[in-house]
């Protein structure tokens, strides 16, 4: 059974179909790029998948169970966690703040206990601050835990909040341009990060990118997304090589 399904899944805005009729699934443990020229429809299936939107048809299946209809909170819960094309921290909080959030809203105290200031609340606490300072030490961001998030450079921003993504403990991570404004030194420490993400947590991942040397050079396999229909599917090789993604992409580029 894959991890993630989507059959047929069609998302309208008005008269616009946004998505139309896509069909795609994850293994677990795969890397899996969606990509297309802007406009595509790629964010609007993070938005589905996510419980932003409701497709308006199809079914969208995680580990076996339907999402539609569940509220974000809820799929998040379920394991599937997501980072945003233009970067969404808390900027006038810490970045250990911005990671301790995460946890906070995925680890629940009792009501009581947290009132009462019991001690599992205290003992609470400071696992959640000592799993998120271990978080940050991986992403290279211990020594900037009492920086405010607004000051740190633009891929140490980057960084954290796939950091914050992941303290939900997802099973699912989607990336949606993760390498938008980087550049190729940033890129390839990128990519680095992404690989070994995916093997120290377990990850399978679904990433949206326009920089081909990243998609092509960590993805598995490709979706390529164009006018709301997926138009091609395949491994990077496959997918450069396909005349209807060539004619997509000409497309965008003489527009
Ligand atoms: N909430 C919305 N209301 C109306 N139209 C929307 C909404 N969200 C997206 N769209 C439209 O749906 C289409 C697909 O947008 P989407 O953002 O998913 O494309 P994209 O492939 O992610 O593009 P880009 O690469 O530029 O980020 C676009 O025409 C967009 O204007």
């Amino acid at each position: 059974m894959p991890l993630l399904e989507l059959d047929k899944v069609t998302c309208e805005f008005g008269g616009l179909r946004a998505v139309s009729e896509v069909s795609l699934h994850l293994e677990t443990g795969e890397l899996v790029g969606l990509i297309g020229p802007n406009g595509a429809g790629k964010t609007t299936v993070f938005n589905l998948l996510t419980g932003v939107y409701a497709p308006s048809e199809g079914r969208i299946l995680f580990d076996g169970a339907s999402l539609v209809g569940w509220a974000p909170w809820r799929i998040n819960r379920a394991g599937i966690a997501r980072t945003f094309q233009n970067i969404r921290l808390f900027s006038d909080m810490t970045v250990l703040d911005n990671v301790k959030i995460a946890y906070h809203n995925h680890v629940r105290h009792g009501v009581m206990s947290s009132i009462l200031r019991l001690p599992t609340y205290f003992r609470g606490e400071q696992e959640i601050e000592e799993k998120a300072l271990a978080f940050l030490s991986l992403f290279h961001l211990e020594e900037k835990k009492d920086e405010l998030a607004r000051n740190l450079p633009y891929g140490e921003q980057r960084r954290l909040e796939i950091a914050r993504a992941l303290a939900t403990e997802p099973r699912l991570l989607l990336l949606d341009e993760p390498a938008a404004g980087m550049n190729p030194q940033e890129t390839r420490e990128l990519m680095d990060l992404i690989a070994f993400i995916r093997e120290r947590f377990s990850l399978t991942i679904l990433l949206i990118e326009h920089d081909m040397s990243l998609v092509m050079g960590i993805c598995e396999r490709i979706y390529v997304l164009d006018h709301g229909m997926v138009i091609a599917q395949g491994s990077p090789k496959e997918i450069r090589s396909n005349p209807k993604v060539i004619e997509a992409y000409l497309g965008e580029v003489t527009s």
